[in-house]
């Protein structure tokens, strides 16, 4: 963003009024023309906010701005002088219907000193509708970590746009909807929200193998392997066959179960292991024996041992946060930079699961996943994302892209499921 605001082709004093004006524009949509508290910082998040008060204070809405301490960038300095109306100091401010929290944004170094974060805190709560411009403040922006204590907003508007922080955790669940405000300048770059995936057709001229043949190796605990196998038939793979020794109940009749089958069989479009893998280390051994693309999901992941054993082996590995330590150990920086790192050393997609999962790329590109149900913290919803994972792949799409629309999808399937869904329902939404 930063470089994006150098190399912008409007002033910087025009982006400010631009991003003042939307926050005003949002926060009336959203609240109404109710009475409106603005607290000001020093720099030009505070700057924003005072060019905020000026445009509801045209609209005509009832504004009051509380500042911390005076303006300390330019930007700021001229902002606040053409507001031209009262400004009380924000530990005197009373509590108004709506609060908008100007105070920081990308610019916070450090957490607020204790009083102004508790002041921030109990104005918040007891305004009816609390807005945030560009990021509640206290929140680290690259990081999404909490730097001082957070209040629950309703609103954030950021601008131009999104930063790390309105897609990690903890900061993304203290933001409520989060509105992209376009202020004229756009910042490209290898880092960005999945979008709804555009999925390869089926050809006119398709068999079951040139849509793409899945190939699981099933383990100890088979349950979960109907799960990712039933996803991945439900996901558009031509055919998917199940490896097991002892038949699997509650697989639909279509899909395949077999004994042992060759892993080099040119057919197969991705394998699949690690759902219910339990302690066969060997089978992801076998796994990596084949030169085809490859799911690595659970406890598989655990089986890897040395990151530098998936490279070249054009693999997706889809840990959660236990299984990213075991594999990866503690990496330095926030999850998207720890996610990166993770990529790069395994040569491997990662998709970082979580309430904030991730979709990194050897090559430095970085999928945001939009926010997803916290209801899809239930077991087997991973098994679920691996098998859809596996049949995009199968059906062609290239590893990061494969991975980017499994999530997604997955996301949007547990919308529909509903609040209590099992992983069993989500099969039904694909
Ligand atoms: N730069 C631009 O072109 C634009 C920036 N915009 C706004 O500008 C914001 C960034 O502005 P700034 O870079 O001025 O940063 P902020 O306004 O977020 O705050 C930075 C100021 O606060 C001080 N500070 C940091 N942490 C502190 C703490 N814990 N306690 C007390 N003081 C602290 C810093 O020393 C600095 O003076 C964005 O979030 C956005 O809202 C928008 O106006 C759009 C255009
Ligand atoms: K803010």
């Amino acid at each position: 963003m930063r470089s994006a605001e150098a190399a912008a082709p409007v002033a910087l004093s025009e982006l400010m009024e631009r991003a003042g004006q939307s926050l005003a524009e949002a926060a009336l949509r959203f609240a109404g023309p109710v009475p409106a508290l603005l607290l000001c910082g020093p720099g030009n998040n505070g700057g924003d906010g005072f060019v905020a008060a000026r445009y509801l204070h045209q609209r005509e809405v009832e504004v009051r701005v509380a500042a911390l301490g005076e303006a300390q960038t330019d930007l700021a300095r001229a902002a606040r002088a053409a507001w031209g109306g009262a400004i009380e100091p924000i530990e005197d401010a009373a509590p108004a219907p709506l609060v908008i929290d100007c105070l920081f944004g990308t610019g916070l170094k450090r957490g607020l000193e204790d009083a102004v974060s508790e002041r921030l805190s109990g104005l918040v709560k007891s305004a009816q509708w609390a807005v945030a411009a560009d990021l509640p403040s206290g929140v680290e922006a690259d990081s999404g970590g909490l730097l001082s204590q957070v209040p629950a907003f309703d609103l954030t508007v950021s601008f131009g746009a999104l930063k790390p922080a309105h897609r990690l955790m903890p900061a993304m669940a203290r933001m409520g909807r989060v509105v992209l405000a376009d202020i004229g300048i756009t910042a490209d770059g290898p880092w960005f929200e999945i979008g709804e995936p555009a999925l390869p057709p089926v050809a006119p001229d398709a068999h079951k193998y040139s849509r793409g043949l899945v190939h699981c190796l099933t383990g100890e605990m088979p349950g979960a392997m109907a799960l990712a196998a039933s996803a991945a038939a439900r996901s558009g793979a031509g055919y998917v066959r199940v490896s097991t020794s002892a038949p699997i109940a509650g697989l639909p009749r279509s899909v395949v179960q077999v004994g042992d089958a060759p892993l080099a069989d040119p057919r197969i479009g991705c394998l699949l292991v690690g759902p219910g893998l339990g302690k066969l280390p060997q089978l992801l051994t076998l796994a990596l024996t084949s030169h085809r693309p490859k799911v690595i999901d659970a406890e598989a992941i655990g089986h890897v041992g040395d990151p530098a054993r998936l490279k070249g082996q054009d693999a997706v590995i889809t840990p959660h946060s236990g299984e990213f330590a075991t594999l990866f150990g503690e990496l330095p920086g926030s999850k998207a930079e720890q996610a990166l790192a993770a990529a790069a050393a395994s040569g491997a997609v990662v998709v970082y699961k979580g309430a904030d999962t991730l979709v990194a790329a050897p090559d430095g590109r970085l999928g945001f996943a939009p926010p997803a149900p916290a209801w899809l913290a239930t077991a087997g919803t991973g098994d679920v994302l691996a098998g859809m994972i596996a049949a995009l792949r199968a059906r062609g799409m290239p590893a990061f892209e494969a991975a980017c629309a499994g999530v997604w999808l997955h996301g949007r399937a547990a919308e529909r499921a509903g609040p209590y869904m099992i992983a069993d329902d989500l099969l039904e939404w694909l």
